[in-house]
Formats: C-alpha cells, structure tokens, sequence
C-alpha cells in the first residue's frame, strides 16, 4: 500500500505542474459518462497511468476517462479507481480541484473498497489517505508532510446542495431549505473534492447530490467518487448514503454507474434518513 500513496505524491507533484502550466482548453473526445473531455483531463489520467503502470502490486486500473478495465500485474493484489481530475472546468477560473482513488481489493465494488485518497489543489496541495482512520498531508518543498487526522463533529454548520435546483424533488428542496433555515451556510464551489474537504476540516455539515428529474441515478460516479468519499466520511465518524443506506451498500453493475449520495456529519445523515424514508 505504501508504495502506492508514494506513487499518487507523484502523480500530485505532476498534476499541480500541468495545472500551473498547461492548456484549460477542451479536446475532440468525450468520455463514457459523455462528458468532453479537457486536453488537462487527458493528460491527469496519462500522468497517473503512467506512474501507476510501473507499480507491482497494482493489479488492475480504471478510470473515470476510459471505457474499460486495465489489467497490469496479474499476481498484483489492488484494484484502484481514480478520478484524475476532478472539477476540471475550474481550473480556467482557478478555483480548487482534486484528483479522487478508490483502492479495491478482488473486485470494484462498495464492499471491497480497502483504502481511498484524494489529493486537493488549491493555494496548498493536500492529500488525505483514508484506511482505519483519515489523515492528511501538505505538499511542502516538494514533499508531503502529515499534517493532522481528520474528525468530524457530530452536527456541522455547511450546506453544500448539489445539481439543478429546478430537477430537484418537492420534498428534497424542502429539505434544503430547512436546513438553510435552521442558520447553515451555503458553501458549492462545484468541486466535489473542495466541497467535501471544506466539510471535512470545518468539522461537518451535508453535501448532497440527489437523484433528479433529469437525472434519476444522480451524477457522480460510485467507484471513481463516491465510494472513496464514502469511506473517508464514515471513518471520520460521520456518513455516506444514498437517501436510504449507506452508500458502501449501493451495488455497482457498470463502472461508470452514478448513484444519489449525501456526505456529511451525523446529525445531518440522519437528518436526509428521516425525509427521505417517508418520501419512497
Ligand atoms: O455542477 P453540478 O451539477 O452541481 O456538479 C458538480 C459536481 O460535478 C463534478 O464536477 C463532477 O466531476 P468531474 O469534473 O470529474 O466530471 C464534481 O466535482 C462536482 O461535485
Ligand atoms: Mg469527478
Ligand atoms: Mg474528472
């Protein structure tokens, strides 16, 4: 495992160059999910391709940008799924951004997820490796120095409501609404990774992203996204689900399958349980 979150500092130091450095214009392709892909897309998934292919214990990749598995080492032992760059349309705005993996083992599946880690860059590059416990890491002189775990407080301030309001369903606008009015904060930079890194370190809150009328599976992708998260905020003592479960539960048949996904401290988890379950 070690050797891995090395090889992910590699690909940080790399990707925060092109970042600095490269083209924010788009390219000719789409990926599977149908989205154009940025030139800086394409290049984030051939920088960490191209580190993770020389790692013996990887025995297959896949990424967000590309239709299908990888397999590299055959007696290798994990399975990782990555987001390169994620939020990448902001990078021409210079706002935040992140590249999200998910470390699998025997399958990619919520079950199997074993480790995750995400990377920030914005004024400082961060990394967070989640395995029994989330800590993080700062990119300093050119290497990353541990920082601090990661903990969330029972009941945040933050409210972070993801996709189009006018898809949203009548009860989860309620929902939003309630929250606004019981004095959170709105905090969406459109970045899953700083939105979810601002919850993480303020102490909680909720981001949301549901299940809509245009899009009923919701838009952020299970191995590549959600799951990873997922993991980090369950082992930072807060929560990951889909409205009704844990989203470590939610199957995944495809690998670019999408699921509705709520990510925050406890109190607020409970609170998208209880509105959501009366509302089937
Ligand atoms: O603009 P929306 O619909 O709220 O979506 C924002 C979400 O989409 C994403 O940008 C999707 O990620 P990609 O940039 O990797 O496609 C997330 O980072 C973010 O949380
Ligand atoms: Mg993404
Ligand atoms: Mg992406």
């Amino acid at each position: 495992m070690q050797e891995i979150i090395k090889a992910i500092e590699e690909s940080a130091r790399r990707i925060k160059y092109l970042i600095e450095t490269g083209d924010t214009g788009k390219s000719q392709s789409e990926n599977s999910t149908g989205d154009t892909q940025l030139k800086l897309d394409i290049q984030s998934d051939e920088i960490i391709e191209e580190i993770f292919l020389k790692i013996p214990s990887i025995k297959a990749i896949v990424s967000e940008e590309q239709d299908s598995i990888k397999n590299i080492n055959s007696d290798g032992e994990f399975l990782i799924a990555y987001d390169p760059l994620d939020g990448s349309s902001l990078v021409d705005v210079n706002l935040s951004v992140g590249s999200i993996f998910g470390i699998y083992k025997n399958e990619f599946n919520a079950q199997n997820i074993i480790a995750s880690v995400y990377v920030v860059f914005g004024p400082r590059v961060e990394m967070v490796v989640t395995t029994d416990d989330v800590k993080m890491y700062r990119l300093l002189n050119n290497e990353f120095k541990f920082i601090q775990n990661i903990k969330l407080n029972e009941k945040g301030k933050l409210n972070a409501p993801g996709s189009t309001q006018n898809c949203w369903a009548p009860f989860h606008k309620q929902l939003i609404d309630d929250i606004f009015n019981d004095g959170y904060r709105l905090r969406y930079s459109g970045g899953m990774v700083p939105d979810l890194h601002q919850i993480l370190l303020k102490g909680g809150g909720l981001f949301s992203y549901p299940g809509t009328s245009d899009k009923p599976k919701g838009k952020l992708r299970q191995l590549f996204e959600v799951f990873p998260f997922a993991l980090a905020f369950e082992k930072a003592g807060g929560g990951a689900i889909d409205g009704f479960k844990r989203v470590l539960e939610v199957e995944t048949s495809h690998i670019h399958d999408t699921t509705p996904c709520f990510f925050g401290s406890n109190n607020e988890i409970k609170r998208v349980l209880e509105v959501y379950s009366k509302n089937v």
